[in-house]
């Protein structure tokens, strides 16, 4: 079965525990949302998915990859999406993913690059304008364009909704949930709880570098989440 899958993942700092036995998978078409508040080890998460750090304990696999070592080809089927995306702004939408997917060793046409910046809903009068004047929303979608374009297979969104009203959340919840469709993986990060919950399949709350709880979402309100994760918090500040 198509998988991503970490398994009892240390990684310390020192002494420093930043992540402590993580373990959580997720399937393809799924998403899966680890919600935490500051210092929750989160950014560590991706870190060691994106193979910039070595887990001092578990692993990490993608498929058939270890996400450690053979962290040079799982790059090539996994997406990163940040909270800001960087594009180079006096570039066009057209011109950025020209470049980027050569850079990625995927070029496109510009017919496919065009084709996606549609899919993604990018109005047509922007295409050929200096990226530098999107919006934070317009930049997104730039962005997932060029995961489209990659194919990309596990997508990792790391605070993906910070900054977005929501009419822009809703939009990047839709883009989202058709790459999903396609058959990606996902795994974001986030102390979002709304985002979370319009877009994950499982959600994972994290306290202090440890998974204290984690739920199927269509089994919980808005609410239940809220209570949920706000109780982990007092629990975990309980037992510290
Ligand atoms: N390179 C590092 N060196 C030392 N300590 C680190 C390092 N990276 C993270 N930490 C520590 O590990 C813990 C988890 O940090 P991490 O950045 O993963 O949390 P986070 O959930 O992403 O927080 P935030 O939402 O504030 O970015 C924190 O206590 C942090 O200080």
């Amino acid at each position: 079965m198509s998988l991503l899958r970490v398994h009892q993942v240390s990684k310390r700092f020192g002494n420093q525990t930043a992540v402590d036995r993580l373990t959580f998978s997720v399937r393809a078409g799924q998403a899966y949302c680890l919600l935490g508040g500051n210092g929750a080890g989160k950014s560590t998460t991706v870190n060691l998915l994106l193979g910039f750090l070595r887990p001092d304990q578990g692993t990490l696999s993608f498929l058939d990859w270890d996400l450690w070592r053979d962290r040079a080809v799982a790059r090539d089927h996994l997406f990163y999406l940040p909270d800001q995306v960087s594009l180079y702004p006096e570039f066009s939408a057209l011109e950025n993913l020209d470049y980027l997917t050569r850079l990625a060793n995927k070029p496109s046409t510009a017919m496919a690059i065009r084709e996606a910046l549609d899919a993604v809903g990018l109005p047509r009068v922007a295409h050929g304008q200096p990226v530098g004047a999107y919006s934070k929303g317009m930049r997104q979608k730039v962005a997932i364009a060029l995961a489209r374009l990659k194919d990309a297979k596990l997508l990792l969104l790391d605070e993906p909704t910070s900054g977005l009203d929501p009419a822009a959340i809703k939009e990047f919840v839709a883009l989202i949930a058709d790459l999903k469709q396609g058959g990606a993986h996902v795994v974001m990060v986030t102390h979002d709880l709304q985002c979370a919950h319009l877009l994950a399949d499982h959600i994972g709350i994290l306290q202090a570098g440890v998974l204290v709880a984690e739920r199927e979402n269509r089994q919980l309100s808005l609410d239940d989440l809220e209570h949920l994760y706000f109780q982990s918090v007092l629990d975990q500040q309980e037992s510290a």
